[in-house]
């Protein structure tokens, strides 16, 4: 059976951007930043672009289809690329996510994985919310029989500036339903995506 794609999307009130720019340019004035260069001139307008587009939620089409034959077994996409922005300095953090789900009835379109990791990576985040959030919708939407999210990811606002904590890595996890309450499919997860299984 065929269902209409829903559109999928985050309520956000559009970007400004005249105002951005003119933020921006004041922001960096109050910096010391001249901007009287050539080069220099057009970077208030870039910032603010540059973060529209990192704050912003890109819409896609929720298509699934159905479940034929049965499977029930882990569906996995590891290593998705991810890049989001912490809310606390609104510097970038940036890695990979391990998105898998058991599956009920239906199954999901596999770029659409992807496409919720980017959905709720695009605005200002903390890692343990967007892992949640990812797993929450992919309950909501889908409604299988097991959720997994895994995000490995480096915050530049540790390592480049502040402690500069090089190389740190932040590993955060959230596991609803099946891959939850049963210990092989838990370590079947962690397994796929990687990372040794946990106790
Ligand atoms: N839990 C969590 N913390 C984050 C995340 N991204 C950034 N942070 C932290 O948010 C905290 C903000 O702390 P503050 O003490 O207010 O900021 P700060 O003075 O710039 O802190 P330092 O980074 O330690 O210099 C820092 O510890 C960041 O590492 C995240 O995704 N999750
Ligand atoms: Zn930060």
């Amino acid at each position: 059976m065929s269902v209409t794609p829903l559109r999928v999307t985050r309520k956000r009130p559009r970007p400004d951007l005249p105002a951005a720019e003119q933020a921006a340019a004041a922001l960096l004035t109050a910096l010391g930043v001249d901007l009287g260069s050539d080069s220099l001139a057009d970077t208030p307008g870039r910032m603010a672009r540059a973060y529209a587009e990192l704050l912003t939620p890109r819409e896609f089409r929720l298509t699934t289809f159905d479940n034929d034959e049965g499977y029930d077994e882990l569906v996995m996409a590891r290593s998705i690329p991810i890049r989001s922005v912490c809310e606390h300095h609104l510097l970038p953090f940036v890695g990979v996510a391990h998105v898998g789900y058991l599956p009920g009835d239906r199954i999901l379109g596999l770029s659409k994985l992807a496409r919720v990791v980017e959905l709720f990576a695009n605005g200002p985040q903390v890692q343990e919310r967007l892992t949640k959030q990812i797993a929450d919708w992919l309950t909501l939407h889908l409604q299988p029989t097991g959720v997994g999210v895994v995000i490995e990811a480096e915050h530049l606002c540790m390592t480049l500036r502040g402690v500069q904590a090089v190389g740190a890595r932040t590993i955060t996890s959230t596991l609803l339903g099946t891959l939850r309450e049963d210990p092989r499919s838990r370590a079947e997860f962690f397994t796929l995506a990687g990372i040794s299984p946990r106790t």
